[in-house]
């Protein structure tokens, strides 16, 4: 498997300050829009520089993010209608909120995930409203579409919209991601904004907003379908039936419960975590859903807890403690309640929820967790525009970005609502990147893209790209990766490093939509992405136990078509 990407060098980065540690691990798929031309940066910075350098005068402070409610001026040039959908789980926000999108006569979704984009795109062309795609590493382009599905990272605040949604607007308080959704809450230009989630969000939108002229609404709903948390808990893996769902933290863990429920003989297990790759992740869950399909029990991380539509029967905890890249900790009000909250969704073939732990001695945490209400969000993510950070830049030609970006950071002034993101990833990145002969909009770039650099592949594969870049200005994908040289995992360890493969590939795909002349081979590059997603699961496939071969093969498409089919894109 290593010899289909050809990594040359170890990623070393050091000094990243301890102290910007959060608590969640990964910074995800991010792309700040660069909102201001460098060229109007530069009038921009010329009529600021006044302020910093003459000797009596007023300075310009680059570091106060008191008022970020004025950095989108689209915005403010007129009164939105903010329209909140907040409730519970399965209650019906996202879908009330796409019925008002679906009626405008142009509009944005802006959700967390590419699956939910994903969905909605899909949800609304059926309706036949044309509706763009786009996400960090997709563009779906529709004749005549007025409506765009994205990720919230891409919400485009230099258009106006006659209507807009956030989706999951409860995750501006996140560490890392929250500052994408305050972006978007404030920054959208749309006649009506709807923002969908948890009422744990409702005081923080409406102090957030008292500035902006806004007029809210606040609607609050309630489940649509009960979920009933059970007083006795699984015990064995002998009670299982068709429709439970095991949640568990670590990707061995899956693996391993997946071969065990396998080898009872009964059932057959789709998985969902975090790095399979989405389409992958999509596809488990078409089949655990699919009631013909032999896999009728899904073993989960909490990946489950957003974007997939599920028809799980019972959701089962078979640990209430999960490792969040920090410390092994008890799992929060919130994450209980969004993962059991995702049994009995409505209108599936299981309308009544019911959610139960493996273990006794986890029931009184899940029971408890259920009744409590989350704790009210005290602040959202916030994270100095480019803008600012240019501007910073001139002045001090000395720093290089990972010092700008620690500047920031420890130097931000901030209103009581906000927080500034936690920039681990990005300085781990930066630390490597200031290597490189490049200019701040390339290094800020190289840094928000989706590199996970605790994976090993994945930061030697972005480290190779950005070398390359910055020495030849072109990258060849096949100068790391051989193609046809991808091979279905015979291990776990084997798998691992496949998904990672893909993780690389997907990266390169990110970086030819911004630097589309440089970054040449999408095509090549997504084909075997595609490519990478059938030899997992092809691995998911060979697994544990095995039904009679004759049967199995009626119910899947042989792996060697797949690889003719992949081909032709070579
Ligand atoms: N009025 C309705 N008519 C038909 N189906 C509905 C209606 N309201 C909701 N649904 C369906 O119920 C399911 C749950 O609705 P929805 O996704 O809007 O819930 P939600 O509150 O956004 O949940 P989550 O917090 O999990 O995102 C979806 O499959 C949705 O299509
Ligand atoms: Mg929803």
């Amino acid at each position: 498997m290593a010899a289909s990407l050809i990594l040359s060098r170890r990623v070393s980065y050091v000094g990243v300050s301890r102290t910007l540690h959060g608590l969640a691990g990964n910074m995800g798929p991010l792309c700040l829009h660069l909102e201001l031309k460098v060229a109007t940066l530069v009038d921009v910075f010329d009529k600021t520089k006044q302020y910093s350098s003459s000797s009596g005068a007023t300075k310009f402070d680059f570091t106060d993010l008191t008022s970020p409610h004025t950095w989108y001026p689209k915005a403010r040039s007129k009164q939105r209608k903010v329209i909140l959908h907040m409730g519970p789980t399965n209650s019906g926000k996202t879908h009330n909120a796409l019925k008002r999108l679906e009626s405008s006569p142009s509009g944005i979704y802006c959700g967390p995930l590419r699956l939910l984009a994903w969905e909605v795109a899909k949800r609304l062309n059926k309706a036949n409203v044309p509706c763009d795609l786009i996400t960090g590493q997709e563009r779906e382009e529709i004749d005549g579409a007025k409506h765009t599905a994205v990720t919230v990272e891409m919400a485009d605040v230099t258009s106006h919209y006659h209507c807009a949604i956030i989706d999951e607007i409860q995750m501006l308080g996140c560490k890392t991601r929250g500052f994408s959704f305050t972006r978007a809450l404030l920054g959208i230009s749309a006649d009506e904004l709807h923002l969908c989630g948890d009422p744990a969000a409702v005081p923080l939108i409406q102090e957030i907003l008292k500035v902006t002229g806004d007029h809210i609404e606040v609607n609050f709903y309630e489940r649509l379908s009960p979920l009933v948390p059970m007083k006795v808990p699984l015990g064995s893996f002998s009670n299982i039936r068709t429709g439970d769902c095991i949640v568990t933290f670590s990707r061995h863990k899956i693996y391993k419960l997946k071969k065990e429920i396998e080898n009872g003989g009964k059932h057959l297990c789709s998985v969902v975590y975090g790095s399979l790759p989405p389409e992958t992740r999509t596809r488990q869950a078409t089949k655990f859903n699919d009631a013909s399909s032999e896999f009728d029990v899904l073993v989960a991380s909490d990946a489950i807890g957003m974007g997939l539509n599920l028809n799980i029967s019972r959701i089962i905890f078979s640990t209430m403690k999960k490792f969040d890249g920090f410390e092994k900790r008890e799992l929060t009000v919130p994450e209980v309640k969004q993962i059991a909250g995702r049994a009995g969704r409505y209108g599936s073939k299981f309308p009544v929820g019911e959610v139960t732990c493996l273990h006794a001695d986890d029931l009184p945490l899940l029971h408890s967790s259920l009744e409590s209400p989350s704790p009210t969000l005290e602040s959202a993510g916030l994270f100095p525009t480019f803008d600012l950070m240019y501007m910073y830049s001139r002045l001090h030609p000395e720093c290089g970005l990972y010092q700008i970006l620690a500047h920031f950071v420890e130097n931000a002034k901030l209103s009581d609502n906000y927080f500034i993101a936690n920039c681990e990833e990005v300085l781990k990145v930066a630390a490597v990147i200031d290597e490189l002969p490049l200019g701040l909009p390339d290094k800020y770039r190289f840094c928000l893209s989706p590199v996970d650099m605790d994976d090993e592949i994945s930061s030697q594969g972005l480290t190779q790209f950005a070398q390359s870049y910055a020495n030849t200005g072109i990258v060849r994908l096949r100068e790391i990766f051989t193609p046809g040289t991808l091979k279905v995992p015979q291990t776990e360890a084997a798998l691992k490093e496949l998904e990672s493969i893909h993780k690389v590939l997907d990266l390169y795909v990110w970086l030819s939509f911004r630097l589309e002349e440089s970054f040449p081979d999408r095509e090549l590059a997504s084909s075997q992405k595609s490519m990478c997603s059938m030899l997992i699961e092809d691995f998911l496939e060979r697994l544990g136990w095995q039904k009679p071969r004759s049967k199995r093969l009626a119910s899947r498409t042989p792996l060697t078509s797949l690889f003719r089919k992949t081909r032709q894109f070579l």
